[in-house]
C-alpha cells in the first residue's frame, strides 16, 4: 500500500510545467505522478495548493542563527574579524546543536528540505539533522591559519567516516576548507590529499569580495579560482560559495572543472560584496544553486527571498528584464541546487526521486488571479504560504506545525544561549 497520496494539487512537474494531478509516496520515494485511485495510509487534500520540489539551500552556517542581529552593516573582513570570530570562540557543542535546530525549524517553515552547512562541532549538527528529519550536506569548516588547523583535518576525517550517508542516507559529508585567505597552499594540499583518500567532495568560499581577489593576485599572482586549480582543489568535485568576483578566464576554468556554485544574493547585497555574474555562469553551462549564507549576514534562511532576489538583482544590475526569468530562478532554487550538492534523485517531482516536497497554500489574496504559478511563486509568495513539507517521505511540517521539533522549548533555549554568547 502507498504511504501518502497528495490529491489534486497543482504539481510542478519535471518538465517545468505545472499540472493539476496526484502524487503518491512510497517509503522515502515518489512512486507515481498522475491520476491515483489506490488507497494509502494518508491522503492529503492538495486542491488550491502548489506542490514543488523542496528548496535546496546550497550554502549556510546554520548555527549562526544564534548571531542573528548581533552585528550588522559592516564590511566582511571587519565583520568576521572584530565581531563574528570572537563571538564564535564562546560557542559550545550544545549551542551549535540548538542554533542548528533553530535554523532547521526556520528552513522547514519556509519550504527548504535540504541544506549545505559549513561550521564546527559538526557531530552536533549531524545530530540535529538526524533528529529533525531534514536532508543535509555537512562540512567541518577548516581554517589553516587557526590553531585548530590540524585538529580540523582530523575531525573532518572522523566526521566523514561516522556520518557520510548517515541518517537513512539523508546526510552527506564534504570537506570544508573555509577560503583561500584562511587556508594557505600547503594546508590546501593536505585537504586535497584527504579528499583523495576519502573520495569526498569540497565546499569552500571562493572570490567573495574584490579585496580577497586583489590580495590573492598580490600574494600568488593569480585569482583564487586559478590558484585553486593549480593546487588541485578543483579536481575533487567543488561546491564554491559566492564566486562574485570571477573573470571570464575563471569561468572557463570553472566550466572545465565542473565547479558548482552557491549563489547567495542576500548575503552579497548585505555585506556589499558585489553582484555575481550569474547569467554568464549559466550561459557557460555552470551549475548554479541558491543559498542564504549564515543568518548573521542575511538575516534569515528564507529561500523564497533568495529566489526573488535572484530573479530581481540580475535584472536591475544588467538593466535587462530578461536576465533571469522566474522559471529559471525556481530551477536554481530546487533542481540545480540538488545537482550543485551532487545529490542524485533529489530536486524533481518525478517517480524514483526522493519524496522531498514543499506544499504552498494558494488561498491568500496575493495568489490571485493565477495566470502563471511560477511567477506567483517567485514574485508574490511568502514563507507563511508554506503549508506542508515532506522530506524523505516523512511529513516534517504538517499544516504549518513542526512535527519533529518542539518550537516553544527551542525558542527559550536559543534566546538564553544567544544572549550569553555575546557577553564579554
Ligand atoms: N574557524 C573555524 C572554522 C570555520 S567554519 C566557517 C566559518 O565561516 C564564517 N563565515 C560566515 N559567513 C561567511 C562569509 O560570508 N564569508 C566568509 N566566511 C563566513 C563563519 O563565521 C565561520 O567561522 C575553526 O577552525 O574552528
Ligand atoms: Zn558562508
Amino acid at each position: 500500500m502507498l504511504n501518502i497520496v497528495l490529491k489534486g494539487g497543482d504539481v510542478l512537474c519535471a518538465d517545468g510545467q505545472v499540472r493539476q494531478t496526484d502524487l503518491a509516496i512510497s517509503g522515502s520515494i515518489i512512486a507515481q505522478v498522475g491520476n491515483i485511485n489506490e488507497t494509502a495510509d494518508r491522503i492529503i487534500d492538495c486542491r488550491d495548493k502548489l506542490l514543488i520540489p523542496g528548496f535546496v539551500n546550497t550554502h549556510t552556517h546554520a548555527a549562526m542563527t544564534l548571531f542573528r542581529s548581533y552585528a550588522d552593516d559592516m564590511m566582511l573582513m571587519d565583520w568576521l574579524q572584530t565581531k563574528i570570530w570572537p563571538a564564535e570562540e564562546n560557542l559550545t557543542g550544545e549551542d551549535v546543536y540548538w542554533g542548528t535546530q533553530l535554523a532547521i525549524a526556520e528552513m522547514l517553515k519556509s519550504g527548504t528540505t535540504c541544506f549545505a552547512d559549513m561550521y564546527f562541532f559538526m557531530p552536533e549538527v549531524a545530530k540535529a539533522v538526524a533528529e529533525s528529519g531534514i536532508r543535509a550536506v555537512l562540512a567541518r569548516g577548516m581554517a589553516g591559519v587557526a590553531p585548530t588547523a590540524n585538529q580540523a583535518l582530523a575531525e573532518s576525517e572522523s566526521f566523514y567516516k561516522e556520518w557520510n550517508n548517515g541518517a537513512d542516507g539523508r546526510i552527506t559529508i564534504m570537506l570544508g576548507p573555509h577560503a583561500p585567505y584562511t587556508c594557505p597552499p600547503d594546508y590546501l594540499k593536505k585537504v586535497t590529499a584527504l579528499a583523495e583518500k576519502l573520495k569526498a567532495q569540497i565546499h569552500i568560499h571562493l572570490s567573495e569580495t574584490a579585496g580577497e581577489v586583489a590580495e590573492c593576485q598580490k600574494q600568488y599572482g593569480k585569482s583564487p579560482i586559478a590558484l585553486m586549480n593549480e593546487l588541485g582543489v578543483l579536481d575533487h568535485g567543488v561546491l564554491a560559495a559566492h564566486c562574485v568576483h570571477v573573470s571570464s578566464e575563471d569561468i572557463a576554468i570553472m566550466k572545465e572543472k565542473k565547479v558548482r556554485v552557491a549563489h547567495n544574493p542576500g548575503s552579497n547585497m548585505k555585506l556589499a560584496s558585489g553582484v555575481a555574474p550569474v547569467p554568464d555562469m549559466l550561459a557557460a553551462g555552470i551549475c548554479v544553486g541558491l543559498g542564504t549564507d549564515g543568518a548573521a549576514s542575511n538575516n534569515n534562511l528564507d529561500m523564497l527571498e533568495e529566489l526573488r532576489l535572484t530573479a530581481m538583482l540580475h535584472k536591475v544590475h544588467r538593466l535587462d528584464p530578461l536576465a533571469i526569468p522566474a522559471n529559471k530562478a525556481v530551477d536554481m532554487a530546487t533542481c540545480k541546487g540538488a545537482a550543485a550538492l551532487g545529490l542524485d534523485h533529489v530536486g524533481k517531482l518525478e517517480p524514483s526521486y526522493k519524496a522531498d516536497i514543499t506544499i504552498l497554500d494558494m488561498k491568500e489574496p496575493h495568489w490571485h488571479p493565477r495566470h502563471d504559478r511560477l511567477s506567483l511563486l517567485t514574485y508574490a509568495a511568502n514563507a507563511s504560504d508554506v503549508h506542508t513539507v515532506i522530506v524523505n517521505g516523512k511529513v516534517l511540517l504538517d499544516n504549518h506545525q513542526l512535527t519533529t521539533i518542539d518550537q516553544e522549548r527551542l525558542l527559550a533555549e536559543v534566546d538564553r544561549r544567544g544572549l550569553r554568547l555575546v557577553k564579554n
